[in-house]
This record gives C-alpha cells, structure tokens and sequence, in this order.
C-alpha cells in the first residue's frame, strides 16, 4: 500500500500571545532551552522602545542576533512581513518560526499577516498559544480589549503560574475559557514548562481564520495590503501599514527610562516601594547598580516584583520599560533619576 504523506507547506509559524507580563518569554525560553533538532527563529515584537525581551533571552544585535542555543532572533518593529522575509532569506537552515507579540496585542492581525498575505505561500500558521497569567487573569480582562481577543483567537490556551493560584481559581479559568471557545484546548504550567510535543507543530486547522482573511476588507489590517512581491528579495514595504494594529494598545503606555549612570541600590528599592504608582501594570529592565558587578534584572508584573542578579555582566547602562495606564510620565522619570549615583 502507498501512502501519500503531502508535504507540509512552507516554514511553520507559532504565534505566542498573552497579556502583559504572563509569561510568554518564560515559555520562550523554555521552548529554546527544551528543543533539540529544530533550529528556531524568534520574532520579537516589543511594547515601548528599548528591546528587553531579547536581552532576557541571550546575547544582542540591532535588528537579527544569534541566541546562545544557535536560533536567530530578530525584533518585527520595522513591520512583520519584514522580518519574516529577513530570516526566509538567510542562507542558514532554519525548521520554524517563533513569533512572540506584545502583551497588548490582538494576535488577529497578526495571524492574519501570514494566512492572508503572499506569506501564505512561505509559510504555514501552525498554531496561537495564548499564555494566561493564572493567578491575575479575570473576566474582566484588565478591561482590555486586546486581552479578550487573546483568548479568542488562541488555539491553545495555557494557564501559567500554577503556583500562585488556587485549584478553584484554575477551575473557574477553564470554565470561562470553555465558554468562550468552543474546541478549546487548555494547558497548566508553571514557569512555561509543558510537552513540547503537545504545543509545537500540532497542525491546527487555520481555515477559518484564513477565510476570513479572504473575505475581510478592513482597511487596517496589515493582509488586507497586497505587497504583491512574489520576488521575495523585493524589499519595497509600506512601512506605515505595519504600525496600526495595536488598538492604540489599550489605553496602555510605555515609559522608557535608560542612564549610563548606575543606580543605587538603596534608593531604587524605596523607588519602588514608597514611589511606584500602582497604575503600573508591567515593568523589565536590565540594571546597573553602584557596587555590584553583575547585571540585575527587575521583572515587575501585576502586584509582584522580583529584583535579582544573574550571571551575565552589568550592563553599560540601566534599560528600564514601565507599562500601564494613566501614568505620569515625568514624575516617573524624575524620581528614576533621584535614585541614580
Ligand atoms: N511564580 C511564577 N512566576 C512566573 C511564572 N511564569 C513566569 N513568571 C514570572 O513572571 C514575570 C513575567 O514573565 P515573562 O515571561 O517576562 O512575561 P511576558 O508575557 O513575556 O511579559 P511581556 O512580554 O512584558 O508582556 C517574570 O518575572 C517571570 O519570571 C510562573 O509560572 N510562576
């Protein structure tokens, strides 16, 4: 007997979403660290103007950077159809595609980006992995719009940070989720740890979604922009079309701070212990502390924060990322700078 086995077409792609802070790099790097035949690209798109993520996840290079375990990893903020073209076109061997969205974004235009652009033809979108962060994750969705698509367009929902909620409140989770979807799949994890097998490569059918992006005529949506290069070392992209797919990112904002002046370790912690306004959501940087020769990382997501050192060398300057709503930028920025040397 002959079995046919039709080949997959083109490169797959798995999108991970998720709001803010619950947990999308973790399952990254889980990811990097737990593959071994697949050679791995990451696109890393980033809320707010200095680059944290890929910093979280090895070494740094403008635009594209070798991570430690040989994948590439590239930001998308010059536009996706960009940087996926980037890593097609490398000479290197490379089996999938990792694209990491921001935590305020609808993973929808996205995914539609490679079912309804000439990407359809490169690539094949094999599944969204929509990380919820268990413990602060409520129907009220942060009252964030992008947030609810998250979960509606996720085909794996994987509620993470198992350890900070209770069995009721994991429960309460996947009954909202399984009335919100229908078909849906759920995972728990803690710190992103799940069977590679059952998230990576799983062929979803992607048919709905992409007969939508046949039929959809919104004009801000990046597939409905037909670049019609088949050539694909034509590189003549519409920049500004990239840009609109944020839902103005929810009311949410981002405060960038960076100084080649060390901060003092003293004064940061009552930084954030008397002065950080609580309308700060989310918040990452790669610290340098009078003193101290090690890089600190600062991860602040929700009402927990975590400051510790790892083993990487102290950067050349703080690189600080605060996310949330109503904030006050200057006060923001004025008190950082008190807690400098
Ligand atoms: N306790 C606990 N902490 C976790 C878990 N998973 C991730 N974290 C922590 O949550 C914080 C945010 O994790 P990230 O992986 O950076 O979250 P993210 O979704 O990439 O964040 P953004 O990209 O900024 O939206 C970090 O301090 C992680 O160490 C978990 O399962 N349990």
């Amino acid at each position: 007997m002959i079995e046919i086995d039709a080949p997959k077409r083109g490169m797959p792609v798995t999108i991970i979403t998720g709001f803010l802070g619950s947990g999308k790099t973790t399952l990254l790097n889980h990811i990097l660290q737990n593959q071994k035949e697949l050679k791995v690209a990451v696109l890393v798109n980033e809320f707010g103007d200095i680059n944290i993520d890929s910093q979280l996840l090895v070494s740094i290079d403008e635009n594209m950077m070798e991570l430690t375990n040989g994948c590439i990893c590239c930001t998308i903020n010059d536009g996706l159809v960009d940087a996926v073209y980037n890593v097609l076109e490398r000479g290197d061997r490379i089996d999938y595609m990792i694209v990491e969205t921001t935590g305020v974004a609808d993973p929808l235009p996205i995914a539609l980006t490679f079912l309804g652009t000439e990407l359809q033809h490169l690539t094949r979108l094999d599944s969204i992995l929509t990380v919820v962060d268990a413990e602060a994750f409520t129907e009220e969705h942060f009252k964030s719009d992008a947030a609810y698509a998250q979960v509606m367009y996720g085909d794996i929902i994987i509620l993470n940070k198992t350890d900070l909620a209770t069995d009721e409140k994991l429960k309460a989770l996947e009954d909202y989720v399984n009335k919100t979807k229908t078909k849906a799949r759920i995972l728990r994890s803690q710190m992103g740890v799940v069977p590679l097998p059952l998230i990576l490569d799983v062929g979803i059918d992607q048919s709905a979604i992409a007969q939508a992006a046949k039929h959809d005529d919104h004009d801000d949506h990046e597939h409905a922009h037909n670049h019609d290069h088949h050539d694909h070392h034509d590189h003549t992209h519409d920049h500004d079309h990239h840009h609109s797919h944020h839902l103005d990112n929810d009311g949410f904002i981002a405060i960038s701070f960076q100084s080649d002046r060390p901060f003092i370790l003293d004064k940061f912690q009552n930084f954030l212990d008397k002065q950080l306004p609580i309308d700060v959501f989310r918040a990452k940087g790669i610290l340098n502390f009078v003193g101290i020769d090690n890089r600190y990382v600062f991860q602040l997501s929700g009402k927990r924060y975590e400051l510790k050192t790892d083993d990487r060398n102290k950067p050349l300057n703080n690189q600080l990322v605060m996310i949330g709503r109503n904030l006050d930028q200057q006060a923001i920025l004025d008190n950082l700078n008190e807690c400098l040397v």
